[in-house]
């Protein structure tokens, strides 16, 4: 009996790999169609004769739009952007294309080389070079000017933190079940909203508990976009501004108690850089009322923003308004954000030892004993995210935080992707990220919330050895190449490390979505629940 289905098992896997490569052959016949954007704008180029030459496409691209274009492989989802440096690149991309079910063209995006002999920023308009502020544009003491107008875009929001209806989001059952669940939101752009329905819908099939933010917190306006409410952009009176600066920061370890949300500081002087990631510096800083200290990420904008920029600028704007109700042990505490014309500036709970990957490049890689204690950490940041429907999407080394206490917290979870839109001409560090990426998002997925447990994966061969997988190779487009068609990630591990620990790498490892585990199913696993 078990001897005939394996038989069937075996004839229908034969069945689809001749499929498969009949497709294949009818694809490499029928040539390649190869899709544009630049600017915002999509083409559709001409069918290109297999296989694809890069001198052709770069012809093409030449004829086409009348400048030198870098390219960048990219899929319909918009998580992918990895730079076609050469011929061996482009063909890998070809093949990522020819081996996915449903996709019938190579879409490229197309920027202006940062080298260019071109003041335009691709749009026809004058940028001024990253970094550049505007003359008197300094940090500086808000509070003068908080009280002083009336908000429109582009000053300080200050937080109406005598409200209720922005208390936060703890691990309190009973405020996650006051929330309402939301799966409509501010676009393909928004990942809180857009993610969140994925997650939800996979969390609500489980019966699992969840829950999303107030709905009284966001306004629906015609076009399906969301904004602040009105009544969260008045201004404050000195009375209150004062009143709420005797108030201090929520304790991070207030953990399952009702608490307001945290808040912006309105006095703050800047500090030291803390450090640069690939879309903005870190800057430690000073409350001049509490004393406290927080950390504050400035991310560059354009000063002459064109509608989609300030739609994305808003929707982080209001992603950040979202994510601050949200409170945790294990995750950083966003406490909201200062935009002017050149600049956001994102406020987070300040974390004195700085990232793990920091704490790796110093001492190097991470003894399996502790390796499991962070990873514990981790994994129940992550769960309570993943409760919360939000998909945090880029869990890595460097997005894990420590404080001197030894705790560990995810940080940047859920504004990566508007920032990374919004610096989009940077976005040649996408390689940072590429080893950590799960293979279904390469192949043009959404992101689901098991996407951040193949990443768990990665980063945790990067605790005990150092580095994810991959790392060695030379460019993204092969690590992401390799991530796709590899049946089994290719990690060697120390001889001291133990098989529970590659056991709980492999799991973190699973293709199939519906097999591989949950936050919570790992938090049981031996290697989080033994000690060594
Ligand atoms: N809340 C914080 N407290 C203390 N240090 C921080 C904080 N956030 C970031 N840092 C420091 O700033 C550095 C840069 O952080 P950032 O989030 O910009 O980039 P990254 O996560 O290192 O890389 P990437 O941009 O590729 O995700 C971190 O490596 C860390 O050392």
């Amino acid at each position: 009996m078990e001897d005939d289905s394996a038989v069937s098992n075996a004839l229908r896997g034969l069945e689809q790999d001749f499929e498969r490569n009949l497709r294949l052959n009818e694809q490499q016949q029928a040539g390649l169609r190869v899709k544009c954007e630049f600017n915002g704008e999509s083409r559709v180029l001409n069918t290109f004769a297999r296989p694809l030459k890069l001198t052709d496409l770069r012809n093409e691209l030449q004829a086409r739009y009348k400048r030198r274009l870098d390219i960048y492989f990219t899929m319909p989802n918009g998580e992918i952007d990895v730079p076609v440096l050469s011929q061996d690149d482009l063909d890998l991309v070809v093949r990522i294309i020819d081996h996915h079910q449903n996709l019938r063209s190579l879409r490229l995006l197309l920027r202006v080389p940062p080298d260019a002999d071109d003041t335009t920023d691709g749009n026809g308009r004058c940028s001024p070079p990253p970094g550049t502020l505007p003359p008197g544009a300094e940090f500086h003491d808000t509070a003068s000017q908080m009280t002083a107008s009336t908000y429109s875009e582009g000053e300080f929001i200050p937080e109406d933190r005598d409200t209720d209806s922005l208390s936060s989001v703890s691990e309190s059952r009973q405020s996650l079940d006051t929330f309402q669940i939301r799966a409509r939101g501010l676009g393909s752009r928004a990942s809180v909203h857009s993610d969140s329905a994925v997650a939800m819908d996979d969390m609500s099939r489980r019966g699992g508990p969840g829950g999303t933010f107030p709905r009284r917190n966001v306004v629906h306006i015609d076009d399906g976009r969301a904004s602040v409410p009105r009544t969260m952009q008045r201004t404050r009176t000195p009375a209150e501004v004062a009143a709420a600066n005797r108030r201090d920061f929520p304790r991070a370890d207030s953990l399952g108690s009702a608490q307001r949300s945290p808040a912006a500081p309105d006095n703050w002087k800047q500090g030291d850089l803390l450090g640069q990631g690939a879309f903005g510096k870190v800057y430690k800083c000073h409350d001049q009322d509490s004393g406290r200290l927080f950390a504050m990420k400035v991310v560059q904008l354009d000063a002459n923003q064109d509608p989609a920029t300030s739609r994305e600028v808003k929707a982080l704007e209001i992603e950040i308004q979202t994510l601050k109700k949200f409170s945790h042990e294990r995750i950083v505490q966003y406490l909201g954000y200062h935009q002017d014309a050149y600049r956001l500036c994102i406020f987070m709970e300040y974390m004195d030892c700085g990232s793990l990957r920091d704490e790796i490049k110093r001492f190097g890689p991470i003894r399996e004993i502790l390796a499991r204690k962070y990873t514990r950490m981790v994994l129940e940041g992550l769960s309570f995210l993943h409760r919360n429907t939000i998909v945090h999407r880029d869990i890595k080394g460097a997005n894990i935080l420590k404080d001197s206490q030894g705790n560990v917290k995810l940080s940047d979870f859920g504004s990566a992707k508007h920032i990374k839109t919004l610096q989009s001409a940077m976005s040649t560090k996408f390689a940072g990220t590429a080893p950590y990426i799960a293979p279904e998002v390469i192949r043009g997925k959404k992101y689901h919330y098991k996407a951040d447990i193949w990443s768990l994966g990665s980063t945790v061969v990067e605790f005990l050895t150092g580095h994810p997988p991959y790392h060695q190779l030379e460019n993204a487009v092969s690590v992401i190449y390799r991530i796709v068609s590899d049946q089994k990630v290719d990690y060697t591990l120390p001889s001291e490390v133990t098989e529970t620990a590659r056991q709980f790498i492999d799991a973190c490892f699973t293709h199939a979505l519906e097999q591989r585990p949950d936050a919570d199913s790992l938090l049981r696993h031996r290697f989080c629940t033994e000690a060594l």
